[in-house]
């Protein structure tokens, strides 16, 4: 592509660029991806900095070098074609947007954003504009998909660069809707700038993230930021921070169960395995038999109905397109159930997750409600004791154990956790390794017991210290059962 196109839209605070002629292949935000002819674009992020690489990048063939407004570019003025910028993940937006012909304007696109519920909201969604016929992208924490073609998910919104990439892809492919996930991290690091969103959806916000944003404010700051690029809006009114964004936007399209949105569910039946509801939209109705479970699953689907009334769709596809959906990878997935006993995995790993979780297997259960949960580290440290109570008054038995400890002594997070936990009466034991805990949980099982396993869902895999293993709690539990059998 001609630098002169590439580069359109760009603030320049300094170049020395000459000729606005020349091709640039491709776009890397990574040294080690730089090629012959590539543009590299210098990060200055949590662990190093980008520029840092310049001299690598040139190496490997860089025609471009894109600096931020704090470098000091004397030592590039001979040497490469550089401009300096003032932002340089938002100029990484900008130029892969351009690069890969701005591919979001040419489907719809619908971003969904808020603490829980996304992923599920997303694949609501996707089912519903399928069912009407639609071929539809979906990106998210789970996985992406192009149709139903899946492709492994590293972000749950990926850079900007990647994402562009595969909005390409999927343009490619014929896709006319895409359904995305947009993390607050991604609003504030740029990853969706130059997207160009249809409706922007808000699920609900609560205590999460704290360790990059400090405070909710900052939080709900950046989630507002979808709001600020949308055309639609489709907002959640149970929640207060749902209610700001509504009376910033009074021409959103609101959802509730309690409050009397344009879009509400009444006489709710909850059971193991599915939930019953009357979906509402001005003064019609259809009855609703969703295959997920859970009180939540309730407000996503009510999220994905609204998303597709501000679309002008009507209740019967909508109810079909709900109704077509059998599954959700990690969400109140049933992994085993046999006569004696039922093992949920679930991926809640924020209070409010882990609290409407339990008030879901309160429903639903018979017997014992044991619960095996732990908390990630290098993230959030606030949110543990509070999960530890949560716990203690939601379980009959809780098993604190690991879940992505990261860099942090596992001992130490449980530590934090039983802060929490202590304040309550609930009866507990601490097993650090995730394995032998569920193996516990599943010895000592017993008659009707309801065995929730929070916070891993559908990942499949747990962060030790530098070392990613293999972790996928399904077949965890079905090893161990067999374990047990033998
Ligand atoms: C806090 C955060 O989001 N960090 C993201 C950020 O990393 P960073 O800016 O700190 O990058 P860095 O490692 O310091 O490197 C700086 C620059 O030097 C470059 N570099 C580095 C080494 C080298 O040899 N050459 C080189 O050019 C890197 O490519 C990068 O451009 O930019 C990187 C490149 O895009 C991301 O991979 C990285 O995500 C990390 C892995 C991450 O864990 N992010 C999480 C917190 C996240 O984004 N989560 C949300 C979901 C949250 C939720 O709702 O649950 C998500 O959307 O996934």
């Amino acid at each position: 592509m001609k630098l002169s196109k590439l580069i359109e839209g760009l603030d320049i605070i300094r170049t020395n660029i000459q000729d606005f002629d020349q091709d640039i292949k491709d776009i890397a935000y990574n040294s080690k991806n730089v090629e012959d002819g590539f543009a590299f674009v210098c990060i200055k992020g949590f662990k190093t900095d980008g520029h840092e690489y310049i001299d690598e990048a040139i190496k490997r063939g860089a025609r471009l070098i894109v600096v931020d407004e704090f470098y000091d570019t004397s030592r590039l003025e001979d040497k490469i074609p550089f401009i300096k910028t003032s932002n340089t993940r938002r100029a990484l937006a900008i130029i892969s947007a351009n690069f890969f012909g701005h591919p979001s304007k040419e489907f719809l696109l619908i971003g969904v954003t808020g603490t829980n519920g996304k992923a599920s909201t997303t694949f609501m969604i996707k089912s519903i504009l399928g069912q009407s016929g639609h071929k539809v992208g979906l990106i998210g924490t789970v996985k992406n998909m192009i149709g139903e073609k899946e492709i492994e998910a590293k972000h749950t919104t990926p850079e900007s660069y990647d994402l562009q990439k595969l909005f390409f892809e999927m343009k490619k492919e014929n896709v006319d809707s895409v359904v995305m996930e947009v993390s607050s991290h991604s609003l504030e690091l740029h990853r969706v700038d130059g997207c160009d969103f249809d409706v922007g959806v808000f699920t609900n916000l609560t205590q999460d993230h704290l360790d990059f944003h400090q405070t909710m404010e900052n939080y709900f700051a950046a989630k507002l930021k979808l709001f600020k690029m949308s055309k639609k809006r489709v907002v959640n009114i149970d929640d207060e921070w749902g209610r700001k964004i509504a009376s910033i936007y009074p021409d959103s399209v609101t959802y509730s169960k309690e409050n009397g949105g344009d879009v509400v569910a009444k006489n709710i039946k909850l059971f193991v395995n599915k939930n019953q509801f009357e979906l509402w939209h001005k003064d019609q109705s259809v009855s609703v038999t969703l295959s997920i479970p859970g009180i939540f699953s309730i407000y996503n689907a009510l999220a994905a109905s609204a998303c597709a009334v501000s679309l002008g769709m009507d209740l019967k596809t909508i109810k079909e397109g709900l109704e077509a959906l059998k599954a959700i990878p990690g969400r109140f997935e049933i992994v085993e159930s046999n006569d004696r006993f039922t093992v949920v995995i679930d991926y809640a790993y924020t209070s409010d997750g882990l609290l409407n979780l339990m008030k879901t297997v309160d429903e639903v259960a018979k017997g014992r409600k044991v619960l095996l949960f732990g908390c990630g580290g290098d993230r959030d440290r606030a949110k543990r004791p509070v999960m530890g109570e949560i716990a203690g008054k939601m379980a009959d038995f809780v098993i604190v154990t690991s879940d992505n400890p990261r860099t942090e002594d596992p001992i130490k997070i449980i530590e934090d956790i039983l802060v929490g936990l202590q304040k309550t009466n609930v009866e507990y034991v601490v097993i650090p390794d995730r394995y032998e805990a569920i193996k516990y949980a599943l010895q000592n099982a017993r008659e009707n017991d309801f065995i929730v396993l929070a916070g891993k869902g559908h990942e499949n895999y747990q962060i030790l210290k530098d070392r990613t293993i293999h972790f996928d709690e399904r077949e965890v539990v079905k090893n161990i059962l067999e374990e047990l059998k033998g």
